[in-house]
């Protein structure tokens, strides 16, 4: 998974969490891809681009119950400032029976939130809606009992690495078998490890997002909508919060991640039948509560597809942030990833002009020196500024599946070649 340097010890004094889109525009680099460009001349210090919350995100099982699920607050392991959990609290509010399931050991399944109190809770439940502790709840219940850490082997070589035919091929095997309700009902009993859930938990997040924004849009409009996601040309709306549209439209690095880690094929697999299987409408029927809202319900079925889960499979390296314990040391946890959108479009520059500040969940990028009119807005991935440009490449290459053509990257390459030449 790749890793980035994302955490709050930059923040000094926290700028205003307003986004600026006239300060920057999306154009093409020819060497690097859609890039965001200063539209004026921007002072050091300034919020270029900022997002409240992650459009889907996921906090890994070891530290759920350590972490707040709304700021993300995280205390080295210290649980006792976590006072709320789920949606603990408000029983007596629900419209429907309970749902709350067993596992096998007589154990009650929860949504895996935790809150540092009834007002993280309150924050959380207002913008994901109630339902989605009881989907995450359902989904829980894939979880297979037992510990199982992040499962990704070393690097295969060349021999073994898999084909774009071949990962279709795979897939297509998938849309054949789920023809039949049967085996689609059979993929219930596989349940899933520690990884495989967590990934689950952050597909399921952006499927519930898109569903119920293609719901909402359906209520407005009252006419047939177009499900399809737009083409990865598109350049979306510059705007830190989004939707699906401009989620989908990011970069996908599915075959260059695959490439790299043939044995995630088989945990997507497991992932899509277990999301595909748990989430039928049937399936939910008799074992959801009475405010699970049908139409979304319905909606977000018709959602988990092959296409939808891979995208958001393919998103995730390459444009995810990784949530990191703050301040930021080298003994920092990495406590999950977050996907925003909106500030993917930010190319990497080994002399970045752009930081990340993270506040709670929220993530804003704020300019590191003056930047003039024209110029590209660039982060750092990593922490590759102290590096040669060898190692730079190496870094970026195998955490990023790119070979970087930064500014620096050309003019320290250009130099070496140009030292070699005078010496020969
Ligand atoms: C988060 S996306 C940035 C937006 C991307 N350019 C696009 O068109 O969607 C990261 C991807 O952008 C490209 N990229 C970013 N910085 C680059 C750089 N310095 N050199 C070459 N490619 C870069 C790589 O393909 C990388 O996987």
């Amino acid at each position: 998974m790749p890793q980035d340097d994302t955490s709050t010890n930059e923040l000094q004094s926290p700028a205003p969490l307003h986004t600026t889109p006239s300060t920057l525009e999306i154009r093409i680099n020819p060497a690097s891809g859609r890039s965001c460009y200063a539209t004026r001349t921007v002072p050091a210090g300034y919020t270029v681009l900022a997002a409240r919350s992650p459009y889907a995100y996921t906090i890994w099982k070891p530290f759920r119950n350590e972490v707040c699920a709304e700021c993300w607050r995280y205390d080295q392991g210290n649980r006792s400032f976590l006072t709320r959990r789920d949606d603990e609290g408000l029983e007596e509010e629900r419209k429907g029976p309970v749902a709350v399931k067993e596992n096998g050991r007589g154990e009650k399944t929860g949504a895996g939130l935790w809150f540092c109190d009834a007002e993280c809770q309150a924050s959380w439940l207002a913008r994901e809606g109630r339902q989605m502790v009881d989907l995450l709840r359902t989904l829980e219940g894939a979880r297979r009992a037992g510990k199982t850490m992040i499962e990704v082997s070393d690097r295969q070589d060349e021999a073994t690495k898999l084909t774009k035919e071949a990962i279709e091929h795979t897939w297509d095997t998938v849309r054949q078998e789920e023809r039949s309700p049967k085996v689609v009902r059979r993929w219930r009993e596989n349940s899933l490890n520690d990884f495989e859930t967590d990934l689950a938990r952050y597909i399921l997040l952006a499927l519930a997002h898109f569903a119920r924004e293609y719901t909402s849009s359906m209520a407005s409009l009252q006419q047939t909508q177009e499900l399809a996601c737009p083409r990865n040309d598109t350049l979306p709306g510059l705007n830190g919060e989004c939707q699906w549209d401009t989620f989908a439209s990011l970069q996908c690095n599915e075959l260059q991640y695959l490439r790299t880690y043939p044995e995630l094929l088989e945990n997507h697999i497991r992932i899509y039948k277990a999301l595909k299987s748990r989430f039928m409408p049937a399936a939910l029927s008799d074992r959801t509560p009475g405010r699970i809202d049908r139409p979304v319900i319905d909606v977000l079925a018709s959602l988990i597809t092959v296409g939808n889960v891979r995208t958001a499979l393919g998103i995730d390296p390459g444009n995810s942030f990784g949530i990191w314990e703050a301040p930021l040391t080298e003994e920092s946890e990495c406590l999950g990833f977050a996907v925003y959108p909106g500030l993917s479009f930010f190319n990497h520059h080994c002399a970045p002009n752009v930081r990340k500040e993270r506040d709670g969940r929220a993530l804003r990028f704020v300019t590191t020196r003056e930047v003039g009119e024209g110029e590209e807005l660039c982060i750092s991935y990593g922490q590759v500024e102290g590096m040669t440009w060898r190692e730079r490449r190496k870094e970026l290459s195998d955490g990023w599946f790119f070979d970087c053509a930064c500014g620096r990257c050309i003019a320290d390459i250009a130099a070496e070649m140009q030292a070699q030449q005078l010496s020969t």
